[in-house]
């Protein structure tokens, strides 16, 4: 995962009341890999909607729990963690329907948006809904009621002015590291389980004859457009060539039944059809190599 001097990278967070366009917004700048999981319990405090990922840079799209329920019995509670959320991104999204009035939900957001400190990007969305001298009218609306950092008109279904969204995020957004690798578009806690799964069934099958140099590492999870099924990639690491035969087996027949019996328990795990390509390659005393340890897939905060 290296970066160049100049790598930005933050966390966004995208507040907006219900169908402003919020999901087809992520999808887009997603693309098709659209994120998975979305509906099970998240690892992260925030659920993380959306990575984008480019040359020079790295946008982390997260949820901001508590804003869309201002009437929630927890309402203070959700209202600091909505505020805290506030306080430790690096920008906020704040989405308008361009074809609707400034509503109660919207004001509501605005009161919260103007204590924050974090700059505040207006988006207005569906511009295609609406003439354009409306919108400067729109605009002017908004601007009134609070001092946006930025504002920018989109289409977020036809795709209009969404590139010149992300550039202004980045811009927004401090020098940083690379957080996920570059193909993974969701926070994905199902990932290391994943690769737990891969790992037992070597073992299993191999009769613990090569018990504790294995690896594995999920290579990718992607979920099909349109459809049910997960495409997981994942490779299988020994330490010596002797130990890639075994785990491969005649013709390939044991790296098979290893694949056959893993997918059949992440599709239990995952709840939708899985379609599982497994690799084997050989990286000599993996083990040692601290740096490497990251890549695997450890991470300090799992153990
Ligand atoms: N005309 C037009 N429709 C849009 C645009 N963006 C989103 N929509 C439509 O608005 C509706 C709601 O969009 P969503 O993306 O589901 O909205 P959301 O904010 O994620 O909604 P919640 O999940 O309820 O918070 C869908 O029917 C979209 O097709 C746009 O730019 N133009």
């Amino acid at each position: 995962m290296g970066q160049n001097d100049g790598f930005r990278s933050g966390f966004i967070s995208i507040i907006g009341r219900p169908n402003v366009g919020k999901s087809t917004f992520l999808n887009r700048v997603v693309g098709q890999k659209i994120a998975i999981m979305s509906d099970k319990p998240q690892t992260t405090r925030n659920k993380v909607q959306g990575v984008v990922t480019t040359g020079d840079s790295q946008m982390i799209f997260i949820d901001t729990p508590g804003v869309h329920k201002p009437k929630h019995k927890l309402g203070d509670f959700m209202m600091k963690v909505a505020k805290n959320t506030l306080k430790e991104v690096d920008a906020v999204l704040f989405m308008v329907n361009a074809d609707e009035r400034i509503g109660k939900g919207d004001r509501f957001i605005i009161e919260m948006l103007a204590e924050s400190k974090t700059p505040i990007i207006l988006v207005i969305n569906k511009i295609d809904l609406v003439h354009p001298d409306e919108l400067i009218e729109i605009i002017g609306s908004y601007k009134d009621l609070l001092a946006f950092a930025e504002v920018v008109p989109i289409s977020a279904l036809q795709g209009n002015n969404v590139d010149r969204l992300l550039d202004v995020v980045k811009a927004y957004l401090p020098e940083g590291p690379q957080y996920y690798p570059a193909d993974q578009v969701t926070d994905h806690p199902e990932r290391f389980i994943i690769s737990e799964l891969i790992r037992e069934k070597a073992l299993h099958l191999t009769r613990e004859e090569i018990p504790h140099s294995i690896a594995v590492v999920i290579e990718r999870i992607a979920k099909r457009e349109g459809e049910e099924t997960v495409d997981i990639q994942a490779t299988i690491i020994v330490e010596r060539d002797s130990q890639k035969g075994i785990v491969i087996g005649k013709r390939g027949a044991l790296l098979k039944e290893i694949g056959t019996r893993a997918r059949k328990d992440i599709e239990m795990l995952l709840g939708s059809k899985v379609y599982l390509e497994l690799w084997v390659k050989v990286q000599k005393d993996w083990r040692n190599r601290q740096s490497q340890l990251r890549e695997y897939g450890f991470r300090e905060d799992e153990y």
